[in-house]
């Protein structure tokens, strides 16, 4: 069965890597893709619309499923009205607050949503990984570095806060300490988190862990957006399917 998908933010430089790998998908019809600031250019042949239309294009155009790449406050009003509407949605934004977050699991009461702060297959395996690694090193110190394109918004990154959080679930750490400066020893127990923005850098992320003079570096480097927007895609395929409920991309993977 064809998913049919409506596309926001179509124009950032998620929305048309989303709309490249959407339109070369047998399995896929981009039937909408909306931009606050729309363009008179096509993308990949696909009409940019406005995204005020947004509501009345989820009823009149009936798409299975809406994704989304833009902003944490975009995101939420964007998942409400496909709550209202019906339609499943998947997002890869990031930067959400407390209340961004619980706003989107209200809305998956009523419809499938999907939140995933990366699509890329390796990073979900790096997940996978990371915290075996700390139990395996119990001691080591831990530092996680991620490396961003200079127009990103939120740091850390929305990957790098989950693998902070699969490192603390498995190793006893009191602290993230984000940067230093000045008269900053090490602290035990700390985790430290270093954003680097720079150029147009997809996007990276290790994690090191050193003690008993060695060091592991687990890092995973995306050289490509259209790896992001292929995981995204196979989230929509898959999340067709699905009831009302809260999703990961591991739940993708994981079939
Ligand atoms: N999960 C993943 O695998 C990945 C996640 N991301 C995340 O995706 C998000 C977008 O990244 P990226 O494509 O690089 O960003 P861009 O800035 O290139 O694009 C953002 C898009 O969202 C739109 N937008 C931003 N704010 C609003 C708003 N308040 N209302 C309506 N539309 C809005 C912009 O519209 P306009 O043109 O009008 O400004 C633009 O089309 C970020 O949160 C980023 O961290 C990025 C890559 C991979
Ligand atoms: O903004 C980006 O570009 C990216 N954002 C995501 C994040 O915040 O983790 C994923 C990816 O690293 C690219």
């Amino acid at each position: 069965m064809t998913v049919r998908l409506g596309v926001t933010g179509a124009t950032g430089r998620m929305g048309r890597e989303v709309i490249a790998a959407a339109t070369s998908h047998v399995d896929c019809e981009v039937v909408f893709a909306v931009n606050r600031n729309p363009t008179d250019e096509a993308v990949d042949g696909i009409e940019i619309e406005s995204a005020s239309e947004f509501d009345s294009l989820l009823v009149d155009r009936e798409p299975t499923v809406v994704i989304d790449f833009t902003g944490p406050e975009s995101a939420v009003e964007y998942a409400e009205g496909c709550a209202d509407a019906g339609v499943a949605f998947v997002t890869g934004t990031t930067g959400f607050d407390d209340d961004g977050r619980e706003a989107l699991e209200a809305a998956s009461e009523d419809v499938a949503v999907l939140h995933a702060p990366n699509f890329a297959r390796g990073v979900q395996a790096l997940l996978n990984v990371v915290g075996e690694a700390v139990r395996n090193l119990p001691g080591y110190d831990v530092e996680l570095v991620e490396t961003h394109h200079n127009a990103k918004r939120d740091a850390p990154s929305g990957t790098a806060n989950r693998l902070l959080s699969e490192i603390e679930a498995n190793g006893n750490f009191t602290e993230r300490t984000h940067g230093r400066d000045g008269e900053a020893p090490r602290e035990e127990g700390e985790i430290g988190v270093h954003a680097l923005r720079a150029g147009d850098i997809t996007g990276e992320h290790e994690i090191l862990l050193a003690g008993n003079h060695e060091e592991v570096r687990l890092t995973h480097r995306a050289e490509d957006r259209g790896v992001f927007a292929a995981g995204a895609v196979d989230a929509a395929i898959w999340i067709a399917g699905q009831k009302a409920g809260s999703y990961d991309f591991a739940d993708v993977i994981a079939e």
